[in-house]
């Protein structure tokens, strides 16, 4: 049984885990890419639906996860596929879930699902092999906390650091560029897609204070993707303000993206149903360049779109737009000489699962690392 937060119930067929479990009901609509959708740190305390009406064909591999587990609070699918067929799978989809206890729900009629999703918006939700009694269930439903308001950082960020070594792109004599990447619940893609570019990265955990970032000596400062609400998190956005003042080099992505725009003074609104999908047309203004980017996100940056606001860090405008409904989907901020000093994007340029029109973002940030480097150095002599 599934009953949303407004009283409507669906009937299905239960796959992965047996129990109960409760959170935010959302739709995402990719065909594909469903294991980096389950391990995305993201998905945190979120019941994801899939509208794609058939999931599983491919099963579950060794090598697609974005992080340590599946994050998704439970799974929703109209047909599942019970028989895999893929030459990396190792397991069906339900093992994967049943495995790590994750309860899934088939058989739903996911289309009008998303339809009440789209009408009403996002809400919270409870599934349960237990408790089959709507009324019951949907009490239990609204005992539990909304997402607006929640700080998940801690639930999901490392203990511990550790170093992913640069991959290439390095000549020789220069020391690769170094990155400390602030893990809000980072998608393991990221820091590759850094690597595999020269950059030596330093995840950390999201309690790292400035010294321990200058000690590393970075020539850049990174804020990952992650759960809750940007709005409850307030601590990164400190430290990220305190990383502003020190004029290093700053990249962030999707809930790096809302910290970056509240540090920068702007507010977080959350959006009716969010952006959850591989093909989302965003434009870069500057280039006037459009792009099809995968997103992930419930809520959004309040900036002005074309209008240059002054802040204590320098100039900061709307970098990018999403073309279906004129979100905030990128912030820039340039120094006193007009130089681009951060940046952001509210969408998911590590592509995983998604398109790569968006990969340009990982070079810019190199090239304003390295033209850092180079005027520092510069300076210097
Ligand atoms: N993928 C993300 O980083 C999501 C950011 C934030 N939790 C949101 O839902 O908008």
């Amino acid at each position: 049984m599934l009953v949303l937060e407004d009283g409507r119930a669906f009937r299905g067929t239960s796959f992965g885990a047996t129990g109960e479990t409760f959170g935010e009901a959302v739709f995402a609509t990719a065909m594909s890419g469903y294991q980096e959708t389950l391990t995305d740190p993201s998905y945190r305390r979120q019941v994801v639906v899939a509208t794609a009406p058939h999931i599983g064909n491919t099963g579950w591999n060794d090598e697609d996860d974005e992080s340590r587990q599946i994050w998704v609070a439970g799974y929703v699918l109209r047909d599942l596929a019970r028989v895999p067929s893929n030459w990396r799978s190792r397991r069906p989809l339900e093992a994967a879930l049943a495995e790590q206890g994750v309860i899934g729900i088939a058989d739903v009629d996911t289309r009008a699902l998303t339809r009440h999703l789209r009408d009403r918006g996002a809400m919270r939700v409870g599934i349960s092999t237990e408790t089959l009694d709507p009324e019951a269930l949907l009490a239990r439903v609204l005992d539990t906390p909304p997402m607006a308001g929640a700080n998940l950082i801690r639930e999901v960020t490392v203990d511990q650091g550790y170093r992913i070594p640069a991959q290439g792109g390095v000549d020789g004599a220069e020391r690769p560029l170094r990155v400390a990447a602030i893990d809000l619940g980072i998608k393991s893609m990221t820091p590759h897609r850094m690597a595999e570019r020269g950059i030596e990265v330093h995840v950390l955990p999201a309690t790292t204070d400035l010294e321990t970032i200058t000690a590393l000596d970075v020539d850049g400062v990174f804020f990952s993707n992650g759960p809750g609400d940007p709005a409850a998190s307030p601590e990164p956005v400190a430290l990220l303000q305190q990383v502003l003042e020190t004029r290093v080099p700053f990249f962030g992505i999707c809930f790096g993206n809302q910290l970056f725009g509240r540090a920068l003074g702007f507010g977080t609104y959350k959006l009716p149903y969010g952006h959850r999908g591989i093909n989302q047309p965003v434009m870069d203004l500057g280039t006037r360049k459009v792009e099809i980017t995968a997103h992930n996100h419930g809520f959004a940056v309040d900036a002005p779109i074309g209008v240059d606001v002054e802040t204590p860090y320098g100039s900061a405008r709307v970098s990018h737009v999403g073309l279906n409904d004129d979100v905030v989907e990128g912030l820039e901020l340039r120094d006193p000489d007009g130089e681009l000093a951060a940046f952001t994007v509210q969408y998911h340029p590590e592509a995983a699962a998604g398109p790569h029109d968006a990969s340009y973002l990982f070079d810019r940030f190199v090239d304003l690392m390295r033209s850092r480097r180079g005027r520092t150095e510069g300076g210097r002599a």
